[in-house]
């Protein structure tokens, strides 16, 4: 197949329940492979993750959803359409944010969305609605050239919202937000899957789709990596958890001969047992002295990125999982509880 212009055949009507259908599809700009038979399906009302280190063809991918680039080989189907060539009846149906979204600079931001709105044929309301979503009520009347960086991102984002579509795309959406605007942005993006909306989301926070994804997709040089649940990546991928010391606890050598454990260092001031069976490690230490002073870090998405990527300064700023060692015992007890359920 040479052409993006079909809608795949449906015996199964699968795709009732599919918002996004991308099979092999290949791109290339010149001599470079951006993308490399790419194949996805993302379902109505998912919150989807797209993740991949500088240049992995993340934009490309998306920007061949949304109907601005040609695939040169594949199928693309987005809401039941074929987004190639330029497919009008989709454009309300779809909402983008893009890392260079345009603004109307001398207009106040109300007029900017109230005019994106007009262009949707979107109900006026909406606009006071989308502004409050997206916290830039205070700065209702204030002109967008006069916004801040993280304010005008809100705004971008209200742009791609204001309309109510049915299909999100967000890029980096959080990338020049504070820690506080970052978190109340999840909420917005909560409440918009409770609705039933569909979100690509591309972003290198790694905490960010571990805490909003249903699955992600990892890209890595223009083909798919990997593809499930965030927690189903970290559980697959068996990273070890970490169990944090005080160094004075004891030696490298008597950590390394506790059962259990596969490999003790000292790191960033912590004596550091790695392991698969954190329980079993926890409580030998609680045997001997206790568990004070103990944390442990499960394995997180960004391990798992890390492993795939194997490439140093890629990923996004992740914070450490870092708990005290009795709640994690408690939680991994849970855990257990839940895999012999789902074994039964
Ligand atoms: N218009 C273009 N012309 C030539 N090469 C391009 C073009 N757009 C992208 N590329 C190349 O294609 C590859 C994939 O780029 P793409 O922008 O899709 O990656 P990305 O995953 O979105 O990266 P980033 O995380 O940096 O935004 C890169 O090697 C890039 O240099």
């Amino acid at each position: 197949m040479t052409e993006t212009e079909t809608v795949p055949a449906d015996p199964g009507n699968l795709l009732a329940d599919t918002a996004i259908h991308v099979e092999e599809v290949n791109k290339r700009y010149g001599t470079r492979q951006a993308l490399n038979g790419v194949s996805l399906r993302i379902g109505r009302g998912e919150f989807f993750g797209l993740l991949g280190p500088n240049g992995a063809g993340k934009t490309t991918l998306v920007e061949i959803m949304e109907g601005l680039r040609r695939a040169d080989s594949g199928t693309v189907g987005v809401l039941g359409s074929a987004p190639w060539p330029r497919n009008v009846a989709l454009l309300p149906r779809i909402g983008v944010q893009t890392q260079s979204s345009a603004f109307f600079v001398r207009q106040k931001a109300h007029e900017h969305l109230a005019t994106v709105a007009a262009l949707y044929r979107a109900d006026r309301a909406a606009v006071d609605r989308t502004l409050a979503a997206v916290g830039l009520t205070a700065q209702r009347d204030t002109r967008v050239e006069n916004l801040s960086g993280g304010q005008r991102q809100r705004l971008a984002i209200a742009s791609a919202l204001v309309h109510d579509p049915e299909l999100i795309f967000l890029d980096e959406p959080t990338a020049a937000l504070d820690p506080q605007a970052r978190r109340d942005l999840w909420d917005v993006l909560r409440g918009l899957k409770e609705a039933g909306r569909t979100i690509v989301y591309t972003t290198h926070h790694l905490d960010e789709a571990e805490a909003l994804c249903d699955r992600v997709a990892i890209l890595v040089e223009g083909r798919i990596a990997a593809l499930d649940s965030p927690r189903g990546l970290v559980g697959a991928a068996g990273a070890p958890t970490s169990v944090l010391l005080p160094p004075e606890r004891m030696t490298v050598a008597e950590a390394s001969a506790v059962p259990g454990v596969e490999r003790a260092s000292v790191r960033g001031g912590s004596l550091v047992l790695e392991t698969q069976v954190s329980g079993q490690v926890l409580s030998a230490l609680d045997a001997r002295g206790g568990l004070d002073g103990v944390q442990t870090r499960t394995a997180t998405l960004e391990d798992v990125y890390l492993q795939l990527t194997s490439t140093a300064g890629t990923a996004g700023t992740a914070g450490e999982h870092t708990e005290n060692a009795a709640n994690v015992k408690n939680a991994e007890n849970a855990e257990n509880a839940e895999n012999t359920e789902h074994q039964a």
